[in-house]
């Protein structure tokens, strides 16, 4: 019987694959080299190191990450010994783009500022950057892109380069993957020099990989007021992060930016369906279907002497209070594991219906295009 080894913090999936293959769940930074032996396929997240002291004469024929980054998997290796690596592309974009909308509310709010006035620089214009770009344009922000292999293949006419975008973005978001090499490296891409090119009281967000930027680096430069103030979701050398940073930081999240049910769901499905393809199972459609509902779906909001600023804001903070993440992680910062393994359930945009009292036609088009799945006038 085929030998499946999955971390056993992958929601949804428990009885899936247990009539056609032996399934045994694990927790992902436990899976090494001593267990894997034997196996025939993994279902893994990024805290499962594949390489090759892992996977080395372990048998091991296919790797399916219910993830979108894969750079815990040592890609070459798995194609130099035929070991097929699957990832799950997109699957979790919506929440990211939903932990970046409700950091740009919380910050409006906080600093007083008008997101019409602000200009996003957006790093790394994939699945999540083409949609914080859409939520961006949306709310009426002036959005700059800088992609540079989207660039060489499309042309340049969408993008900038990155002195520019530093030189005019009052917010900065990272959505590259990690690359330790090569031309379109992205390790501590953003780096001492990287923030001396920013203007003064620019916003740093990390949505993407710690690694991306050198943490000790952004430290210095906000205790130098090179920049005004940074978000991070991910961290360098998590779990064990720079607590000194934690403290500067205005949003602290422990790796959850990702973690909507909806993401996971997908990711989940994406993994099996490729499993399936893989060994010739019927589950080439699968998809969870005991997805929880929220708790309040359907938002009333009177927008009588609301700017259309308060109005997404509220919107978007009914679906998630991103603070309420930072609060629960500032309190214990070392449960970070504990914190992501025992995640709240988190339902993207397109699970709420928000019913408009005193409002227009315009903002009922700004919250379909934000992604709500039901807006109306009431
Ligand atoms: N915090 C979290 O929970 C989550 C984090 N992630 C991270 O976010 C990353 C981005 O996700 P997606 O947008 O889905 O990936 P994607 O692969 O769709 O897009 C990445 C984009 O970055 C661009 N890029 C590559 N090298 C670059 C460079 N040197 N400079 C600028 N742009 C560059 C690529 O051309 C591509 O358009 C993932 O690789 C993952 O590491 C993803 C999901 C959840
Ligand atoms: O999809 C990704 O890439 C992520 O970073 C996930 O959202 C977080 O993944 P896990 O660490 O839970 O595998």
């Amino acid at each position: 019987m085929l030998k499946i080894i999955a971390d056993n913090k992958i929601p949804f999936l428990e009885g899936v694959l247990e009539p056609y293959a032996h399934i045994s769940y694990l927790p992902g930074a436990k899976t090494d080299a001593s267990v894997i032996k034997g196996a025939d396929a993994l279902i893994t997240r990024t805290r499962t190191k594949c390489d090759e002291k892992a996977l080395s004469d372990s048998g091991v024929k296919m790797i399916a990450t219910a993830t979108i980054g894969f750079d815990h998997i040592d890609t070459a290796y798995c194609d130099k010994n035929n070991i097929k690596w699957v990832n799950a592309p997109g699957c979790n974009s919506g929440s990211v783009l939903q932990y970046i909308a409700a950091t740009i509310a919380t910050l409006t709010s906080k600093l007083c500022i008008d997101a019409t006035q602000q200009t996003i620089g957006i790093i790394g214009v994939g699945n999540v950057g083409s949609k914080v770009a859409g939520f961006a344009n949306s709310i009426g922000m002036k959005v700059l892109q800088y992609d540079p292999p989207r660039a060489e293949k499309e042309g340049r006419e969408q993008f900038v380069d990155l002195p520019e975008l530093l030189a005019q973005a009052d917010l900065i978001t990272f959505h590259v993957p990690l690359q330790r090499t090569g031309i379109y490296k992205t390790h501590h891409l953003g780096d001492a020099a990287f923030f001396e090119q920013c203007k003064k009281n620019a916003i740093i967000i990390n949505s993407s990989r710690g690694e991306v930027i050198n943490n000790d680096d952004l430290l210095a430069a906000l205790n130098k007021q090179t920049i005004g103030h940074a978000v991070l979701d991910v961290w360098e050398n998590e779990p064990d992060i720079n607590r000194g940073l934690l403290d500067k930081t205005m949003i602290a999240t422990p790796h959850i930016a990702g973690y909507s049910a909806d993401g996971k769901a997908n990711g989940t499905s994406m993994s099996v369906q490729a499993i399936s393809r893989r060994f010739g199972l019927p589950l080439e459609d699968w998809y969870p279907s005991n997805i929880p509902a929220p708790a309040h779906p359907t938002l009333q909001i009177d927008a009588q002497g609301m700017t259309d600023q308060q109005v997404w804001s509220k919107a978007i903070l009914h679906t998630y209070e991103i603070l309420e993440d930072d609060q629960r992680f500032r309190r214990e910062p070392a449960t970070f594991e504990y914190l992501r393994g025992s995640y709240p359930i988190r339902r993207e945009f397109r699970a709420y219906c928000i019913q408009l009292k005193n409002g227009s036609e315009r903002l009922v088009e700004m919250l379909n295009k934000i992604g709500f799945g039901h807006v109306e006038l009431i």
